[in-house]
């Protein structure tokens, strides 16, 4: 596999960015590479797991990197590209792993200087951990990494950046989509926001009745119950930002859900049999799409026990 960048910089090292330190490294997509967090106890643990450079000033963090990629969580991208702009060198690519894009896209156009060619990207990969601890080689393997290019940017060059991130990404393993960033929000709306939203609700809700029935809950957990608690286990800060910055869309989609939930409500009230069944038969027969899709391949250390 060709060396693709000399110097890349990771800024923040967290379950993504660590991953793709420990990934770029075993896969041979960049020779030096650069890392900084906010947080000091990250860079030292960052150090004692040899991600790297670990650098403690943001700006030198990603001086002479040809690669910036912004690895926190949505609400602290304009914090950490304020931190590091003035040490960008001229012609870098910056990119970033936020699983939401319009809003990035619109906070960082602003913020990020004329001479850099932003290139917004999405890794559809992860797990509840978070953390330096959590991130490992494997983890965009045979995964999409969605790319979500500004129209507006006209430039020269900025195609050819475009495609340089398209081919990072693939040296990681990751299996490569382009998307306008709006259709991106809605879409991830549906398949990830929501579903990590009716896991926090449904795992709290439990942990309130829990009060009531004294302990049975966790006590009688049932598998259907155990996969929900694996998802609300996701990082809180992230999620957060998640769901104040793709408002619009998860508003539309959990409007579109509480109505059918009010139905599945009705049905069951009324012994609509059928009603339920066909429900429950449609949605059956989307896991099957979803595993031939090949999108259920779990990582070797997928859902493994911190
Ligand atoms: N966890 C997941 O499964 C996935 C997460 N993402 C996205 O990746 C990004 C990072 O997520 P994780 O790695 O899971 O989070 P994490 O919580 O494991 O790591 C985030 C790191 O960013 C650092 N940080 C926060 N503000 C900072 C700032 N201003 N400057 C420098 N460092 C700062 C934190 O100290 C922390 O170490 C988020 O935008 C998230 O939406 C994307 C795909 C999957
Ligand atoms: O752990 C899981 O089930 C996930 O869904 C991981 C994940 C979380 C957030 C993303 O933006 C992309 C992937």
């Amino acid at each position: 596999m060709a060396m693709i960048y000399d110097r890349i910089a990771i800024i923040g090292i967290g379950l993504i960015g660590a991953s793709i330190a420990r990934a770029a490294r075993e896969f041979g997509a960049a020779n030096t590479i650069q890392l900084y967090d906010a947080n000091p106890d990250v860079r030292a643990r960052a150090r004692e797991l040899d991600l790297g450079e670990v650098i403690d000033d943001p700006e030198e963090a990603v001086a002479k990197a040809e690669l910036v990629v912004l690895c926190v969580p949505v609400g602290a991208m304009a914090e950490a590209v304020t931190a590091c702009k003035q040490g960008l060198k001229i012609g870098a690519i910056v990119t970033d792993v936020g699983s939401v894009k319009q809003a990035v896209v619109s906070a960082l156009t602003e913020l990020l200087p004329t001479y850099v060619y932003f290139v917004p990207g999405h890794p559809l990969a992860g797990t509840e951990h978070s953390g330096p601890d959590a991130g490992f080689a494997s983890l965009f393997h045979n995964r999409w990494q969605i790319l979500t290019p500004l129209p507006g940017d006209e430039r020269e060059g900025y195609g050819a950046a475009v495609d340089q991130v398209e081919e990072f990404w693939r040296a990681l393993g990751a299996n490569v989509d382009r998307m306008d960033p709006e259709r991106h929000d809605v879409v991830l709306a549906v398949v990830s926001h929501l579903p990590h939203l009716i896991a926090f609700n449904i795992v709290a809700m439990a942990e309130d009745l829990e009060s009531v029935t004294e302990s049975e809950v966790v006590k009688y957990s049932a598998s259907g119950f155990r996969d929900f608690t694996r998802i609300a286990a996701s990082d809180p800060t992230m999620w957060r930002d998640v769901f104040l910055n793709n408002r619009e869309a998860v508003l539309e989609v959990l409007g579109r859900f509480s109505e059918d939930l009010a139905a599945l409500q009705r049905a069951i009230r009324w012994g609509e049999g059928d009603t339920l069944y066909d429900l429950f038969d449609r949605a059956r027969r989307m896991r099957r799409e979803v595993i031939e899709a090949g999108q259920d391949t779990p990582a070797p250390n997928w859902g493994r026990e911190n």
